[in-house]
């Protein structure tokens, strides 16, 4: 009789977590290089942002002190976008001025060309505007040495485009890990390639390396590996001295042929059930004389999916140092099945009501069952449902994720 020790999802977690810490080594990088990583240092704006004074609005540069309504002014020249020339004009006169174009020294205020007429001599003012109107003042985003971004922020890119408009073209990050990707299974084979009986498309591997290129990971694959204890033995071997970490599809079941198991668990693993649907069977072990640790996720497309949001994407974020994102809740919009003792995550559709409210709904028609490997193309996030619920009603309140 096979038995597991049987551990919640934050006991299984606790274990995963265990197995890493924060990467030490930090690296000087492009932007663009650093799209999913963690700010080491803090970012100060190198200058004002906005740098200069300049114009919100498409229209009229003016002097507010000219306006009253119904005034015509003279147009004494136009500024554009980038233009570096300062015009100065006198009394009841203006420039054209377009959006992000600077602000004549002598204009105090913009009137948008909405609230003007062309007319002889010049434009009418239909509305006044006061002084200080649609103009973006210089340092009213952020003041030349202020901070930009904090240390520990994840580099999305909103963060990215913070730094750039604060001028600095290079961020201290940490380091990217380097995580290897294994992907077990004899019935596995290439897509492209022609299915002999028994054999189906190996996806895991192309799913691994893109969520872990999408949480600022370097994902490294080996060449094909037969599902053999020689073979897995070889790949783990070969990807231990370059690794942090490496992460491992199929075989931790309890079936004969279960080579993930049965290679790891020769070296000191621990096989777990986690009260968890998809994704009860699990394991973790260290490789070869480092250490690295092997997190391993059972096979079926879904429960891997699944699981590398629950474990390996948090191992990450340990990695990276930064927090793990959390939780909302969402108001379910239909009623469905959970199983009984397991906590069940189910990909969801999120939505929002006229109320504000966040909605959530199952994505896949037929359910979530582990093998449908297109239950995630429609979700925008995983709900979460408790052990002891076996019925979520529709208007209860599921516990959601938002994917990244
Ligand atoms: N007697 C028991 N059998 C099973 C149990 C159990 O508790 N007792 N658990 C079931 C659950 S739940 C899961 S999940 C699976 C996990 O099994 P494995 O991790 O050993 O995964 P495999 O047997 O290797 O594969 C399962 C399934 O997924 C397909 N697969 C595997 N790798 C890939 C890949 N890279 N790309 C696409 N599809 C993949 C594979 O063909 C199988 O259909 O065990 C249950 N059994
Ligand atoms: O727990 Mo398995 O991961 O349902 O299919």
């Amino acid at each position: 009789m096979v038995s597991r020790v049987l551990l919640n999802v934050e006991e299984y977690l606790a274990e995963v977590l265990a197995l890493v810490t924060p990467l030490p080594d930090v690296e000087r990088v492009a932007l663009r290089e650093a799209s999913g990583r963690t700010l080491a240092e803090p970012v100060l704006a190198r200058g004002d942002v906005p740098a200069f004074a300049n114009s919100a609005m498409d229209g009229y540069a003016v002097r507010s002190a000219d306006l009253v309504p119904g005034v015509t002014l003279h147009v004494a020249g136009e500024v554009l976008a980038g233009a570096s020339e300062d015009p100065v004009f006198g009394g009841c006169a203006c420039v054209k001025i377009m959006t992000g174009a600077p602000l004549p020294s002598c204009a105090d205020a913009v009137v948008p060309v909405e609230q003007t007429t062309p007319v002889e001599g010049g434009v009418r003012i239909d509305a006044v505007v006061e002084r200080g109107r649609h103009v973006r003042h210089a340092g009213e985003d952020l003041r030349a040495g202020d901070l930009a971004l904090d240390a520990g922020v994840r580099l999305d890119a909103h963060a990215l485009a913070a730094a750039a408009a604060a001028g600095v073209p290079t961020l201290a990050c940490v380091r990217r890990p380097v995580v290897g990707v294994i992907a077990t299974g004899d019935e596995l084979i290439p897509p492209g390639q022609a299915l002999g009986r028994g054999q189906i498309f190996e996806s895991n591997g192309t799913l691994l390396a893109a969520l872990l290129t999408r949480d600022g990971a370097t994902p490294r694959t080996p060449d094909a590996v037969r599902d053999t204890p020689e073979d897995l033995t070889a790949a783990l071997d070969a990807l231990a001295p370059a690794c942090d970490l490496i992460v491992v599809s199929g075989g931790v079941s309890v079936g004969d042929a279960d080579v993930t198991r049965i290679v790891l668990e020769a070296g000191g693993a621990r096989f777990r059930h986690v009260r968890m649907q998809p994704g009860k069977p699990q394991g973790w072990a260290r490789w070869g004389a480092g250490g690295v640790p092997v997190v391993a996720l059972p096979g079926n497309p879904l429960s891997a999916a699944i699981s590398y949001e629950t474990f390996v994407a948090p191992a990450l974020d340990r990695l990276h140092d930064r927090p793990t994102p959390g939780w909302s809740v969402a108001v379910a919009t239909v009623g469905w099945d959970s199983p009984p003792g397991r906590r069940q995550l189910i990909p969801v559709v999120l939505d929002v009501d006229t109320t504000g409210r966040q909605l959530a709904r199952p994505a896949h028609r037929r359910g979530s069952a582990s093998h449908m490997v297109t239950s995630l193309v429609l979700a925008d996030g995983i709900a979460a449902v408790g052990e002891d619920v076996t019925t979520v009603a529709p208007g209860d309140l599921v516990a959601v994720r938002r994917l990244p």
